[in-house]
């Protein structure tokens, strides 16, 4: 293995006895080069990678320290060290700190110094290299690295925002959503309400995303999943030693999300205990790591989830009023899958999408009857067992599209007719007003149903309603119904496209 070659050093001395000796100090530990004149020295630093020159102060024809300024004009770089006979360093320190000199040696000058003063000089020239190529490639790799974060956190708002909650026109999720988009705005805490697998999570991210806090991290827990005497050391942290097994400092869950949103899932699940420190972190902002004597000031916005009747828990005395006013400024409530069942077509397609991309399969969508009886079905575990059906249709699937006989029995035994009815259609009935407003509301909401159940196909959706198509077209315009999602296109259908 080669030799780590020895750091470069040029001596400059008009006085070649003097030269001569300070080399042979030197060359154990240093290759030397050697100049007698001013003029010799450039030549050699032209030609030769010099880290260090030491001259002397007094030399005919250009001085030392004229030699040293020119050094530093042209190789701003390389350390100097000049030779002087001054023996009152105050004579001296004053040009060595204009000219830009690392160090001064005065005569006569003693091996161990001379020696010591050039290796320190050495290791400060390979330090100074070292931070000038890490300057360089921070500077190169920084836009770089920024960039990506930049595109990581731009795909993240893009792909957490409320367009991508999918949902039909006429879905009752549509009303959550737009208070979710409205509260993301107010840096206040939300709480998100809804049985398992109803979005709650999704909707969080959106509100996250869409917020002013949206570069900022985004930490989900689910404080139902956690145990609860190690929830508080997992939000706010603990010292070493708090309790046994604490071997490190860890930095709660909270800390880490500074500046940006904590999703607290799951929240009615937490014992009563941690309830008031949360309280206490939701008036003060301030949290006390377990072990610790001190309190550190957090910034986090809290979004709280859950699937309880969390308000008449609070009425029951079975979890704090106090805290559930903090988190219910304006509750958002995410309704079931089987009460918006105009929701399946839309989100079966688009699960599909990506369940297909997920596994890198090309399915092209579902036989009208596979979709028939997906929307007949109640979903009591909602999007998530929507999901999952769909994910055991493409482990099964032989074709391009999924037929019915793919679905697990116990859906395809559900009947539509049994399954609960939507409370919208009752809502729809039940409001107040003229008898003709409330048919017109119905009318409306039938025609909405027909397309979507159609696919958006409006010549079929017209035939169902026993309408001309022209006639379906007024009742779209009069009722303001805007084209429903063109699922056909996905599931293989032609979309009516008339004009
Ligand atoms: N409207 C929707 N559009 C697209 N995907 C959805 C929608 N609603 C739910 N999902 C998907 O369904 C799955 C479950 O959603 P999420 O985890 O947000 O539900 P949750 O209510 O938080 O569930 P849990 O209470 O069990 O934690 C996720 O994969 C989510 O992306």
């Amino acid at each position: 293995m080669a030799d780590t070659p020895l750091p470069a050093i040029l001596v400059v001395d008009d006085e070649h006895l003097s030269v001569e000796a300070i080399k042979r100090t030197l060359e154990d530990d240093f290759e030397v080069f050697t100049a007698t004149s001013g003029a010799e020295a450039l030549s050699i630093l032209e030609n030769q990678w010099i880290q260090l020159v030491l001259c002397d102060q007094r030399m005919q024809g250009m001085s030392g320290l004229e030699v040293l300024s020119e050094v530093r004009r042209r190789w701003p770089e390389v350390l100097r060290v000049i030779i002087t006979g001054y023996t009152d360093p105050n004579d001296i320190i004053d040009l060595v700190n204009k000219a830009g000199i690392y160090h001064f040696i005065s005569k006569p000058w003693h091996p161990e110094e001379l020696l010591l003063v050039l290796k320190n000089g050495t290791q400060l020239y390979k330090l100074q290299r070292e931070h000038d190529r890490l300057s360089v490639e921070l500077k190169l790799l920084g836009p770089s690295v920024q960039n990506r974060l930049d595109e990581q956190r731009r795909q993240l708002r893009e792909g957490f925002n409320f367009d991508n909650i999918v949902r039909s026109p006429v879905s009752p999720l549509n009303a959550a959503c737009d208070m979710a988009a409205r509260i993301a705005g107010f840096d206040v805490p939300a709480l998100i309400l809804g049985e398992t697998g109803t979005g709650k999570e999704l909707i969080a991210r959106a509100i996250h995303y869409c917020s002013l806090r949206s570069d900022k991290p985004f930490h989900a827990v689910n404080c139902g999943a956690i145990p609860s005497e190690l929830l508080e050391s997992e939000l706010f942290g603990h010292r070493k030693g708090a309790f046994t097994g604490a071997h490190a400092h860890r930095i709660g869950l909270l800390e880490q999300a500074h500046e940006g949103t904590v999703f607290l899932d799951e929240i009615g699940d937490i014992p009563q205990a941690f309830q008031v420190k949360l309280l206490r972190f939701l008036q003060e902002g301030e949290i006390r790591p377990v072990g610790s004597n001190s309190t550190l000031r957090v910034d986090v916005r809290v979004i709280a989830a859950t699937n309880r009747d969390i308000a008449r828990e609070a009425a029951a005395g079975k979890f704090r009023e106090d805290l559930y006013y903090r988190l219910a400024i304006s509750p958002i409530s995410i309704p079931p899958l089987r009460e918006r069942i105009c929701d399946v077509p839309s989100l079966a397609n688009s699960l599909l999408e990506r369940v297909t991309a997920r596994h890198d399969i090309k399915i092209s969508g579902f036989t009208d009857e596979a979709l028939d009886r997906l929307c007949a079905y109640p979903w009591p575990g909602n999007v998530r067992e929507l999901e999952n059906q769909i994910t055991r249709m493409v482990i099964l699937a032989e074709g391009r599209i999924l037929s019915a006989d793919l679905i697990e029995p116990h859906i395809l035994r559900a009947d539509g007719a049994q399954s609960p009815p939507e409370p919208l259609i009752d809502r729809f009935i039940g409001e107040g007003g003229l008898l003709r407003d409330r048919v017109e509301r119905m009318e409306a909401r039938i025609i909405r149903e027909t397309l979507i159940r159609n696919r958006g196909n409006k010549s079929r959706a017209a035939e169902e309603l026993g309408l001309s198509r022209v006639g379906l077209r007024a009742k779209l315009l009069r009722y303001e119904i805007e084209e429903p999602v063109k699922l056909s296109l996905i599931s293989g259908d032609a979309p009516d496209d008339d004009p």
